[in-house]
């Protein structure tokens, strides 16, 4: 019999008996209350040395196992709780009777779950019985029960076989959410620095249009990062990779952080630095951040203290104000550094750190260097097989061969320097009612524009180096 089976049956025997003393209380004489009362505390004992036999007797003559899974422990919650309670949610829905609708992706439609308290299932042709169970203080656990014949079948490999398919599952169906930090004057007692939506931006790895090459090798090291958990604890290091994402407006960078979180189904926080007042604000908002998660710093160059302008106006200011007081107004480069890759970055595991930027040659070297931005990621000009990944994308036109204008284009793309994001403007007249051979010209035109302005720029270069030293 269960713990709180005995609890609920002794706390019954409890009541009568002190329904019992309250009556004789009002009835009977005091000298015999106390006769009474003694009567009624060895009956007391005894009920509860019974109980404690009978308790006994049933364990030891059940042929059946149980074990219980409490949805929290003394101080935390017990995460085995919340993946078994996913994996029999997701048990065949077929034959349950009660069902639980819920929106998990808006892309993933309508889910329905088993909504049962009693599950049967079975694991290598042994039976196993899942319950769960409220207690009268609310607290909650999962009962599995299993004939002692399988002990070492389920203690050893189907308990770890559910918490394993449970994860895995939550992993799967997580919502992604994307994060950006609120001005301190709106935090409540360390809470609200991060206010979130849904994301649901539908950019992949296989729609971003760049060489093929570089992006298997983007892709697979992601993938090593997130399956790196015994790695990064082997070699003593945080679980954490920095990526610098660099090139000219358009090219694709935001759109590859999307990518990156759809892949992964990280969270992404969106770290708007200019709402943030101090280093102390910085790395309160950061430690606040979960794991599995992209922290994005965009437009990295924008914020003067992470440039090389940085030395030139430190000494400035501390010529005016002295450092210790230009460190509580603003967030420096040392601060960002110490969340990089000092004790802060220790406070969360798997985690993504993302810089952007339009010009990698402003940006202090020791923000970047190698260690710190484990990767540097060059986003470039539209170039001929990026342009493939678009024309497959906006105008389903596959491969070298797809139209004879590609000729072309292939031409075009050598000569001139275009973004994708201009390209992929282009191709998307053809969502308005434009044929493909239209939506290509388009692109030529636009090509050919460009070539000229380009030209003539480059004219007006070389007129001016003339006028110099003419
Ligand atoms: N490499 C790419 N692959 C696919 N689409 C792209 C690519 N680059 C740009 N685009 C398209 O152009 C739009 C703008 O691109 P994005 O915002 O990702 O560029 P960015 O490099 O972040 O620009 P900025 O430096 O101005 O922030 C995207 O919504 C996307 O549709």
């Amino acid at each position: 019999m269960m713990m709180g089976d005995s609890f609920g049956s002794m706390g019954s025997s409890m009541a009568s008996l002190f329904f019992l003393w309250a009556t004789i209380q009002q009835i009977f004489p005091n000298h015999l209350k106390i006769t009474i009362k003694e009567f009624l505390l060895s009956l007391f004992q005894q009920l509860c040395f019974a109980q404690r036999v009978s308790d006994h007797f049933t364990n030891l003559f059940s042929p059946y196992v149980e074990i219980n899974f409490p949805e929290s422990d003394k101080y935390s919650f017990n995460q085995a709780f919340s993946a078994i309670e996913t994996y029999l949610e997701s048990k065949s829905t077929d034959k349950s009777k009660r069902l639980r609708g819920s929106q998990v992706k808006e892309s993933k439609g309508l889910v329905l779950k088993r909504n049962e308290a009693k599950v049967r299932d079975v694991y290598e042709g042994v039976n196993v019985w899942w319950e769960i169970v409220v207690e009268t203080d609310g607290n909650r656990y999962y009962k599995l029960t299993f004939h002692n014949r399988a002990r070492s079948l389920i203690t050893n490999s189907y308990v770890k076989h559910v918490v394993q398919e449970g994860k895995s599952i939550i992993v799967k169906n997580k919502q992604t959410r994307l994060f950006t930090n609120n001005p301190s004057s709106q935090w409540v007692f360390g809470q609200n620095m991060w206010r979130s939506i849904e994301f649901e931006h539908p950019a992949s790895f296989e729609t971003l249009a760049m060489d093929p090459k570089k992006k298997e090798e983007i892709l697979s090291d992601l993938i090593a990062f997130s399956n790196g958990k015994e790695y990064y604890k082997k070699i003593g290091k945080a679980w954490k990779r920095g990526y610098l994402l660099y090139g000219p407006p358009g090219t694709g960078k935001s759109t590859m952080i999307s990518a990156m979180a759809n892949l992964l189904n990280y969270n992404i926080y969106d770290l708007e630095l200019t709402a943030v007042k101090n280093n102390s604000e910085l790395k309160k908002l950061l430690t606040a951040t979960s794991s599995k998660s992209i922290i994005v710093i965009e437009d990295i160059d924008c914020s003067v203290e992470f440039t090389g302008n940085r030395i030139k106006k430190e000494n400035s200011s501390r010529e005016r104000y002295g450092k210790e007081d230009k460190d509580e107004n603003s967030v420096t480069l040392s601060g960002l550094l110490n969340f990089i890759d000092g004790i802060w970055s220790a406070c969360g595991q798997e985690r993504i750190v993302v810089f952007t930027t339009n010009h990698l040659e402003k940006l202090d070297p020791a923000l970047i260097r190698r260690g710190r931005m484990d990767m540097h990621i060059e986003l470039s000009y539209c170039t001929y097989e990026a342009f493939k990944i678009l024309a497959k994308n906006y105008l389903d036109l596959d491969g070298d061969e797809a139209h004879p204008l590609f000729r072309e284009i292939k031409t075009l793309l050598e000569e001139t320097m275009i973004s994708p994001a201009d390209v992929a403007e282009n191709l998307m007249a053809r969502n308005h009612q434009i044929n493909v051979e239209k939506s290509l010209r388009l692109v030529i035109n636009t090509l050919e524009e460009k070539k000229d302005n380009q030209k003539s720029q480059q004219e007006k270069k070389k007129q001016k180096k003339f006028k110099m030293f003419g």
